[in-house]
């Protein structure tokens, strides 16, 4: 094939493929045959698209004749498709490091929350930090998490409550966009916390009167584009019938239903996700059985953050009955001042040892279903025709390093590729 391309990696050991068949999400019985090529290339295309993927020889003689702006020799390498963490409260102000001593102290969340402490003392910090600020510090995570494998990642506005605060995390996020290589999901989360001098109900008829009819004039005319709408819906925070009013509200200005769900106290949030729609539910620690069907059915993905369960040494979410319900299961890091983790290697560590997930449906749960959990899955998550160029590179033969090294990925991720695009390269690996 004569003709001009971005990129080619040549010659992987290992090319998880995660499917094959244009699969928007894999579902329990469908993990353990994940698709894996053995010594394979891919071609990415001067759009940063895949144009073609197969057996290096195959690859070879298609593409004797083309020419590659850049050719990435992957003998004794795997590569994977880029990581999406489907969970993230990446733009704050503040540090809390002193409330990780109090929860080892024997303080739980909502201790701190109800003192004070915990969302509403990142609200105060937020709400005092400049524009630009905010995105030095949003960059610098988003760097970390780009090192570590992500190359989509959903990101919350939430620490503002009001609503010049939630408008200006929303615009950094908005330039990230613009600005940056790593693929990003923006979610309004307005009513993560009832505000200061004002109730659940207040604070609802606020975001529906005020703050959601603000976001679709900034998405008309063109100055923020926001993707999905999120509540805390959790006992003292927003209860059910606030979350159905918020919910439907920004769901009827086209967001996406992506919310924080039956995390401390059941609170039969999964049944309301099923009922409006939603395309996923975060968290899930105390759904009830009921939740778990309704979700099935109404193929709502569970996004389990398994750093939060540890952190906060809740009960571990249901992933094995949620799997074999027939529930699409997401993994996200749930990156924020109270879980500091950007790893997406990391998380599917925990989701393996705390939940009992496999290294195959933890993947799956990284890649395919976090980016259906985003709507994405059309472009994201999967190493197929026609999907977006995002790859890690490993410096490894097996793939399964990548989970089972515990905190080891710094030594494996070589290369991070976003748009067939080298956005990383890990200099001190060496080949021995
Ligand atoms: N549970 C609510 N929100 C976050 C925590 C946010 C914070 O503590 O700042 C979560 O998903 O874990
Ligand atoms: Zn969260």
């Amino acid at each position: 094939m004569a003709s001009e391309y971005k990129l080619l990696l040549e010659g992987a050991q290992q090319l998880v493929l995660i499917c094959s068949k244009g699969e928007h999400y894999l579902l329990q019985a469908a993990m353990p045959n994940l698709a894996v090529l053995a010594n394979a290339s891919v071609v990415i295309g001067k759009d940063g698209y895949i144009k073609a993927v197969g057996h290096a020889d195959s690859i070879r003689r298609q593409f004797s004749e083309a020419s590659f702006e850049k050719i990435i020799d992957c003998s004794g390498k795997c590569i994977l498709p880029g990581l999406v963490d489907a969970h993230t409260h990446p733009v704050w102000a503040g540090d809390r490091v002193n409330e990780f001593a109090m929860k080892l102290a024997g303080a739980t969340y909502m201790d701190i929350h109800q003192a004070g402490g915990g969302i509403h003392f990142t609200v105060e910090h937020t709400q005092k930090t400049s524009e630009e600020e905010l995105f030095g510090g949003f960059k610098h995570r988003l760097l970390r998490m780009l090192r570590a494998g992500t190359t989509l990642v959903e990101c919350k506005s939430g620490y503002g409550l009001n609503l010049d605060t939630e408008i200006k995390m929303l615009r950094v996020i908005e330039r990230a966009k613009q600005e940056l290589d790593i693929g990003i999901s923006s979610t309004y989360c307005g009513a993560h916390s009832v505000p200061k001098g004002k109730n659940a109900t207040e604070a609802t008829d606020d975001i529906v009167n005020n703050h959601l009819p603000k976001l679709k004039e900034l998405d008309l005319n063109g100055e923020i584009h926001v993707d999905n709408i999120d509540v805390f819906c959790e006992k003292g925070v927003f209860d059910l019938s606030s979350n159905k009013r918020i919910l439907q509200a920004g769901k009827d200005i086209g967001l996406q239903i992506n919310f924080h769900g039956d995390e401390l106290h059941p609170m039969k949030s999964a049944e309301l996700g099923a009922e409006l729609g939603a395309q996923a539910i975060s968290h899930l620690e105390e759904v009830s059985d009921e939740g778990i069907t309704a979700m099935a059915s109404a193929k709502c993905a569970a996004v389990l953050l398994p750093t939060t369960a540890y952190i906060l040494r809740l009960k571990q979410p249901q992933a094995r009955k949620m799997l074999k319900e027939g529930v699409i299961v997401a993994l996200g890091s749930d990156f924020n001042p109270n879980a500091y983790c950007c790893s997406m290697p990391m998380v599917m560590h925990l989701a393996c040892v705390n939940m009992k997930m496999s290294m195959k449906e933890a993947l799956a749960a990284a890649t395919i279903n976090a980016a259906y959990a985003l709507g994405r899955s059309h472009t994201h998550g999967s190493i197929e025709n026609g999907k977006q160029g995002d790859f890690i590179i490993l410096n490894s033969s097996r793939w399964e390093h990548l989970i089972y090294q515990f905190g080891g990925h710094q030594e494996l991720i070589e290369y991070v590729v976003v748009k067939g695009k080298v956005i990383y390269k890990n200099e001190s690996i060496l080949d021995y």
